[in-house]
Parts: C-alpha cells; sequence; structure tokens
C-alpha cells in the first residue's frame, strides 16, 4: 500500500487503486495482507494483497502456473500461508470454510456420478443441515431455486451425467448457490462452456452478488472480466495490480504479467491472453 493508501502492484509502477468498502460494498468478506502461500519450501504466491467486500466480484488473471488455482486453494484453508495473512468472513480460512462455496475447474469433476441433477444441486444443502439429517422442504426449494437460476430446472430428474460439460458446470454452480455461500471461489468456470451456458452462469452469479455474496473466480478470459467483474487480481507468482479493470487490463500491465509476449491485441482492440 502507498502512502496516499492505494494499492499497487509489484511492479510495473502503475498504481491500481482497489475500491473502497464504502464505494457499493459491505464489509470486506476477503482480506488478502502481504500473502505469501507456499508447497512446502517453495512459495507459489508472494505478497498477495487486496479486498473483496461483500458483493463484489474479483477476477484471477494470470497464465498458466501463475498460482491462481493456489490462490484459491489457500482461501479454502488447503495451502499455507506462510507470511502475511489471508481472512475470510473476519476468520482464518479455516474457520470460515463453512461459509465459503467452492466451484472446481469442470475437468476434474467426475461425468459418471450415478445421480440425478437435482441430487447434486441438495448436497449444497449437507454442510448446512449435516450427512445425518434429512433435507427438509426448505433444503429441497433452495435447491430447486438454486437449479432454476442456473436454467436447468427442466433438467432436474436427469443423471448427472447425461449433461453436457458446460451443463454440469452449471450444475456445480447451482450446487454452489445452494449451499448460500457468503464467500463463492469458482475456478476456471468458464473453460469449454459455450456463450448460452455462459450467459446463465453469469445471470445466476449476478442473482447472487446482489444477494451479498462475494465472488472470486479465475479465469483466461480477459473479455469477461472486463464485463462480468468489479475488480481485476493480476498474477504471476507475484500481484502485479488489483483494482478495476479499466486501471489493470491494460496493455502494459497485461505484457508485465504474461512476460510480454503473450499479449496481443485482438478483433476490436481487445486484448487478447494466451493461456
Ligand atoms: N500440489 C502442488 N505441489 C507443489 N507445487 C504445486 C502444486 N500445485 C501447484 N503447484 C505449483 O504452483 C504454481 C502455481 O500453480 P497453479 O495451479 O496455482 O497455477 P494456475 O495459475 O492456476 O495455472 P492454470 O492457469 O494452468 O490453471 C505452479 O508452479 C505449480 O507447479
Amino acid at each position: 500500500m502507498s502512502s496516499d493508501g492505494r494499492l499497487v502492484g509489484d511492479a510495473p509502477a502503475t498504481p491500481t487503486r482497489l475500491a473502497e468498502p464504502d464505494e457499493g460494498g459491505g464489509p470486506d468478506a476477503l482480506v488478502l495482507a502481504e500473502a505469501t502461500v507456499a508447497y512446502g519450501r517453495v512459495p507459489a504466491l508472494e505478497r498477495v494483497r487486496g479486498r473483496v467486500p461483500a458483493g463484489r466480484t474479483v477476477a484471477l488473471i494470470g497464465p498458466n502456473g501463475a498460482g491462481k488455482s493456489t490462490l484459491i486453494r489457500a482461501i479454502l484453508g488447503l495451502v499455507p500461508v506462510v507470511s502475511g495473512s489471508i481472512t475470510v468472513l473476519g476468520e482464518t480460512p479455516a474457520r470460515a470454510r463453512r461459509e465459503v462455496g467452492y466451484v472446481p475447474q469442470a475437468d476434474t469433476l467426475d461425468a459418471d456420478f450415478p445421480v440425478s441433477v437435482g441430487q447434486v444441486v441438495l448436497m449444497g444443502r449437507y454442510r448446512r443441515i449435516g450427512w445425518v439429517r434429512r433435507p427438509g422442504a426448505e433444503d429441497r426449494a433452495a435447491a430447486a431455486a438454486a437449479l432454476d437460476a442456473v436454467g436447468l430446472a427442466h433438467r432436474e430428474k436427469d443423471r448427472f451425467g447425461t449433461l453436457s460439460g458446460g451443463q454440469r458446470q452449471r450444475v456445480l454452480l447451482a450446487r454452489a448457490i445452494a449451499a448460500a455461500p457468503r464467500l463463492l471461489l469458482l475456478d476456471e468456470p468458464f473453460n469449454g462452456v459455450d456463450a448460452v451456458s455462459q450467459d446463465a452462469l453469469l445471470a445466476a452469479l449476478a442473482k447472487l452478488t446482489a444477494t451479498g455474496t462475494a465472488v472470486v473466480i479465475s479465469t483466461h478470459d480477459l473479455a469477461l472480466a472486463h464485463l462480468a467483474c468489479d475488480d481485476v487480481c493480476l498474477l504471476n507468482r507475484h500481484q502485479f495490480a488489483f483494482g478495476p479493470p479499466a486501471a489493470t487490463l491494460t496493455p502494459e500491465l497485461l505484457r508485465a504479467t504474461y512476460g510480454g509476449a503473450a499479449v496481443e491485441l485482438g478483433a476490436h482492440g481487445v486484448i487478447v491472453a494466451r493461456p
């Protein structure tokens, strides 16, 4: 943090401002304070910092191996923070885990899961009700509303494995929404997802943030970050910037984050980053 309270990237020097909580957000759902995250002795991410107020969405952008998934795992309490801190909903990541939703990358999912779409979504309620109690009317209503929010209410009875990859991704988002998380983490949710599914995912996310849920999305899609996110965190082992898309998704900062060569201007002046 610089002397005027602005958040600056490690390199280059262009300062990027982090939204203050009173600029339309509520209390902080996530605070990264010079967090260094390591697998064993090897740091994967160094001195990451930023805040995500309630109801806001931040995109994690960076090349393959930049540490996006690592940061998500650290927010979940699965990878240790070796210096600095990560505060989730005012608690340590491990203590806040019950209030945090997580949608993994689609290609890590088992499509042969022998359950219906409706049952997958209902699983989102189990952390709330415990695995022993049977889901009640309220749980079923929450699951049905979540499935409706991703536009797949009509597939409730179908077997999960019979859905397309993009539809399965939407079901997993519905499962996370059904849990009513206060912070939702999505690891590359738009990989292999068609435009219709992507629109449905974005609409469902907008409904969720309107209720105060904060969202962190790891993505390679810069246009999406521009359109759908309040802030962008540029990562490549170090943090290069954290702030509104207009201030962070600049050719200079992207070139620095991607090590130069992998960023180019695409059609209509849109910056394209090759993963
Ligand atoms: N379990 C692990 N043990 C040791 N190192 C790991 C482990 N998982 C990831 N890493 C390393 O941490 C670094 C960051 O990886 P990470 O998966 O977080 O990147 P990413 O930005 O999500 O990449 P991608 O866009 O390819 O998904 C990489 O150098 C990777 O090799």
